[in-house]
């Protein structure tokens, strides 16, 4: 089984979903990521995957969700994550858009991640509470 990580990066109120721009599924949206490498956690693994792929520092990554997809035999593992700028390049993607839980599915997004997506949704008004200043 391929140990996938994902991140959803949250800034602003938006989520990032990127699209792939090689490999078998070009042109599906997705959460950047990829495979956990030998001798890496899955956090690791997260933080440099978002380096490699979007050239940003994560912060206060959560886990969110997992899923097993047995067709393509992947484990998923899905982290919320923030950073302190947008990326701004494209590396390894062709496009990013900013959305919302809602309107992922409008784009070609990973059918595999729907109860990724779902716990998103549920969790989306707490993860963008506006932060109470420290009394
Ligand atoms: N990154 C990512 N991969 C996903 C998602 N949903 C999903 O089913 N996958 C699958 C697609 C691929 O089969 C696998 C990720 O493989 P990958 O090829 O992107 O991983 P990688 O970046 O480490 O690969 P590589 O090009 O370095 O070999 O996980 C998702 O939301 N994000």
């Amino acid at each position: 089984m391929l140990d996938v990580v994902c991140g959803a990066l949250i800034i602003d109120g938006k989520v990032l979903i990127a699209k792939r721009s090689h490999g078998a599924s070009i042109g599906k949206f997705e959460f950047p990521g990829g495979k956990v490498e030998p001798g890496e956690t899955r956090k690791e693994a997260l933080i440099r995957e978002m380096k490699e792929e979007c050239q940003i520092d994560i912060e206060q990554v959560e886990f969110l969700q997992e899923s097993v997809d047995e067709n393509q035999n992947v484990h998923l593992t899905c982290f919320t994550c923030t950073a302190k700028e947008k990326p701004t390049k494209l590396l390894v993607h062709s496009e990013y858009i900013w959305t919302t839980p809602d309107h992922i599915y409008d784009h070609d997004f990973f059918e595999t991640d729907r109860s990724l997506v779902e716990k998103l949704q549920e969790r989306w008004s707490c993860l963008n509470e506006p932060k109470k200043p420290k009394s």
